[in-house]
Parts: structure tokens; C-alpha cells; sequence
């Protein structure tokens, strides 16, 4: 029998959606439902809103909490996996705001990223550990068939889109200084924001294939021509680009309704096959239990 763990066969589309700043909730859903879902992580940011659109489920957690209360690092990123796994995503969709790098990516515009370089220092960053050791490779983070599907439906929506890019995470809750700016600049990063790291590499343990729609909200601090960053402003850009990110999510449902889900060429379902390295009898059976919806699948629980 197919554990619950295990998404490589499942053939209908559970697209899990979590909502970054400005993003709280979207309109147009059919049948829905905050339901809450308890983890052995802990607590996820809220109560997650189970939907339909056409033949697509929806499964939308707003990352910081429908009353934007949790700071990046007080996400609990692995309660928000973990429970996302739960509630039966078979794929993961992160709506982001971030600051620009790079002189064309203007505020408003969309980036479909596909690297990280993660700064972030002061948050549980695996579901492993002592008595269960794994090592996934986050070579390429970004699910290529998710975040092409989400680029294009973020086209249709009407958004500029950039594909491909480097999101660069700080820990936050600070922007950054002009030096630190200047710095990420010169590593070739292209964003910048403070939630998708560990975020991605949560969803890489999960077996969940992952993709970013990031929107850009401001220039950091680095452009001559411009100030620098305040959450005013961020929102006001937000408030203009929610409802094409909405609308973003309801086209790609559109897309994939009617369409069976196919097991992810990457191997991105099946990759923990290859990292897990301690042996059955040596693993610590209460985190063997914990991880029972994250990895069920290769570890039998
Ligand atoms: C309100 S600006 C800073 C805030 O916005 C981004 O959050 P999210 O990725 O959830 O949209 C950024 O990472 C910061 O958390
Ligand atoms: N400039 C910036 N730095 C970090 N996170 C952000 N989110 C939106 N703008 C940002």
C-alpha cells in the first residue's frame, strides 16, 4: 500500500500555496475550509485553507499568519511543510515579496527564481538529526516544471516575469545596510528576501518539488536613484500586485485542471531514497516517528 508520505503516484494536483507579505488570502476558491493542522514540529503559521479550483486542490497557508504576526525567524518553517505534506500538496508554490538587485527587475515585476544563497542563521533548518542523519542535495532547489508552469500563468495574469534568478536570504528582520547591498550585488544575486531559505530546503526533505514566485517590491538600499527600502512602501507596491498573484494562482489551477499529475522528471519525489545514512537499527525511533509524514515513504512509518 502507498504510504501517505508518498506522492510519486498520486494523480491529481495538490497545489500547496504559502503566501508571503500582502498575500492573506485569494479569491475565486470553491469549497473552502481553514482547517488546522496539528504537527510534530510544532505549530504552523495558522490554520491552513483547503480549496478547490476546477479538478486542482488548493491548499493556501499565509507564511506569516492572516495577521502578518510572525517575524521571518519565528516562522516555523518545518511545522509549515510538515502540515502542507499532511494536508496532501503534491507541490508547493512560495508567493514572495523581495528586493531588487539588479537595475531590470523594477518593482511590480515578477522572477521566477531558481538558486538561493541562504544567510539565514537562526532557524531549524532539517527535519533530521540525531538518530536520523540525511543529506539531500539542493543542487538545483527550484522544481523546473512547477516554476515553468508558474511563470506562465503568472504571464497570463498580466505580470512581467523574469525566469530564473538568485534569491539571496538574510536572517531579517532588518533590511539590509549599503554594504551588505552592495556585497550581495557583487555574488551575482539577483533578490533578496528573508523567508524561502530554509523554506526550499524543507520542501527538498519532504519530497515536495518547490517553486518561487518572487515580487518585487523595491530596490533594497543599493540604487542611487531610489531610497531605501521601507515597508510602506513594500506594501503599497504589494497591494498592487496581490490580485495578480491571486489571479496567478487561479490560471495555473486552470492550466493543470483536467490534467493527471505525472511523477516529477527531477526525481524530486523520490529523493530521499539516496540520503538518509544511518542504518535501520541504529535509527532513534521517537524522530523515526516525527518524521512519519516528511519521509514515511523510505523510512516505513
Ligand atoms: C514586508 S517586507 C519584508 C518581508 O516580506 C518578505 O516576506 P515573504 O517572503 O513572506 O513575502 C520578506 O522575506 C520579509 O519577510
Ligand atoms: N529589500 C528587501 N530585503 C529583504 N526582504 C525583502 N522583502 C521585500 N523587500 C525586501
Amino acid at each position: 500500500m502507498r504510504s501517505p508520505a508518498d506522492t510519486t503516484s498520486v494523480s491529481q494536483w495538490t497545489i500547496g500555496v504559502l503566501g508571503g507579505s500582502g498575500l492573506y488570502a485569494i479569491d475565486g476558491l470553491k469549497n473552502e475550509q481553514w482547517v488546522k493542522i496539528d504537527t510534530p514540529w510544532g505549530d504552523p503559521s495558522d490554520e491552513i485553507l483547503f480549496a478547490d479550483y476546477g479538478d486542482v486542490r488548493l491548499r493556501f497557508l499565509p507564511r506569516h499568519g492572516r495577521g502578518h504576526s510572525l517575524t521571518p525567524s519565528a516562522v516555523n518553517y518545518r511545522a509549515n511543510i510538515d502540515a502542507l505534506k499532511r494536508a496532501g500538496c503534491t507541490d508547493l508554490l512560495s508567493i514572495s515579496a523581495v528586493g531588487s538587485l539588479k537595475e531590470h527587475y523594477v518593482p511590480g515585476h515578477f522572477v521566477a527564481v531558481d538558486q538561493f544563497i541562504d544567510r539565514t542563521f537562526a532557524r531549524e533548518k532539517s527535519f533530521f538529526g540525531p538518530g536520523c542523519v540525511a543529506h539531500v542535495s539542493v543542487a538545483d532547489p527550484i522544481c523546473p516544471r512547477l516554476s515553468a508552469l508558474a511563470a506562465q500563468a503568472a504571464r497570463s495574469a498580466g505580470a512581467t516575469v523574469h525566469t530564473g534568478g538568485t534569491y539571496l536570504a538574510i536572517e531579517g528582520p532588518q533590511f539590509s545596510t549599503k554594504a551588505e547591498s552592495a556585497l550581495y550585488r557583487q555574488w551575482g544575486c539577483d533578490v533578496i528576501g528573508m523567508t524561502n531559505m530554509p523554506e526550499a530546503k524543507l520542501a527538498r526533505e519532504a519530497e515536495l518539488p518547490y517553486a518561487t514566485l518572487a515580487m518585487v517590491t523595491d530596490f533594497d538600499c543599493w540604487h542611487p536613484d531610489h531610497g531605501s527600502v521601507d515597508v510602506a512602501s513594500v506594501i503599497a507596491i504589494l497591494q498592487q500586485n496581490a490580485a495578480t498573484a491571486g489571479e496567478a494562482v487561479r490560471t495555473l489551477c486552470e492550466t493543470l485542471s483536467g490534467q493527471p499529475r505525472t511523477a516529477c522528471a527531477s526525481g524530486i519525489e523520490t529523493n530521499l531514497d539516496v540520503a538518509i545514512i544511518t542504518p535501520p537499527d541504529a535509527r532513534d525511533p521517537e524522530l523515526v516517528a516525527k518524521l512519519d509524514a516528511v519521509a514515511g515513504r523510505v523510512l516505513n512509518v
